[in-house]
């Protein structure tokens, strides 16, 4: 009887509890809380503390990366104005064109020349003329203004001046070194561009035989989108 009793109370004891749940449990010096309580907090405030470093690292990278300038305007503060220094005296998208005299030919054969037509029937229109046999070029361009180059051999021109008309403008104007021919040369020399002069036909326009009265042949180009 007396040990089936011994057996009975064994079994029914509660096995004794584990070394670290005791450990875990037992309550702190600090504010008498329980370890694990402490623990946990301590955990809890090394996660967040992570955080607030990976966050002010970011930051940190973030600003090193803007611009001066940028990081001043989104702090709110105006872009200071720029200085005559900083601006450039030309716009990026207005693109300076040099017409060289060695392209001058190229130039007028890509039909860039611009010719106003009085003589005809006043109207506005756009004619050109290329050299013959590579001694001059010559061009009239544009309205109320005229245009006139002139090559010997390699060299080369484009000079322009304002002229209100054919008739109202000079007839050869001498302005630089180069020789200006009027419209109504060129339309004499052409014999009013006469059909039987014509000579060829480029991608820009008709070329005709042109003779001036010192005997002179040139070839005069009409452009395509003459108007007269
Ligand atoms: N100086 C010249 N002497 C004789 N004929 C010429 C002369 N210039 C041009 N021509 C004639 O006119 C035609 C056209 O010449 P052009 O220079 O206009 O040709 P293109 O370069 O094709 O023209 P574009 O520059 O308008 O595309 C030539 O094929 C030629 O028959």
């Amino acid at each position: 009887m007396a040990g089936r009793e011994r057996s009975a109370r064994a079994v029914a004891s509660p096995p004794p509890p584990p070394l670290l749940t005791n450990e875990l449990s037992r309550r702190t010096p600090v504010l008498g809380l329980r370890l694990w309580v402490l623990v946990g907090l301590a955990v809890g405030a090394a996660f967040l503390l992570l955080l607030a470093l990976v966050s002010v690292h970011l930051a940190v990278a973030a600003r090193r990366r803007r611009p001066k300038g940028k990081a001043a305007a989104g702090a709110g503060a105006q872009p200071a104005p720029l200085s005559p220094a900083t601006i450039p005296p030309v716009s990026k998208e207005i693109q300076e064109v040099a017409v060289h005299v060695g392209s001058l030919r190229h130039y007028l054969e890509m039909g860039a020349a611009y010719l106003k037509d009085g003589g005809k029937d006043g109207g506005e229109s756009l004619c050109g003329s290329v050299a013959h046999g590579s001694q001059r070029v010559h061009i009239e361009a544009g309205k109320d203004r005229r245009m006139v180059a002139c090559a010997d051999a390699e060299a080369g021109s484009v000079q322009s001046d304002p002229a209100s008309s054919v008739g109202a403008g000079p007839e050869v104007s001498h302005l630089g070194w180069g020789h200006w021919y009027t419209l109504r040369e060129l339309d004499e020399a052409t014999a009013g561009f006469a059909p039987d002069r014509v000579v060829g036909e480029g991608g820009y326009g008709i070329v005709y035989l042109g003779v001036f009265a010192d005997g002179r042949q040139v070839a005069v180009k009409n452009l395509l989108n003459n108007r007269c």
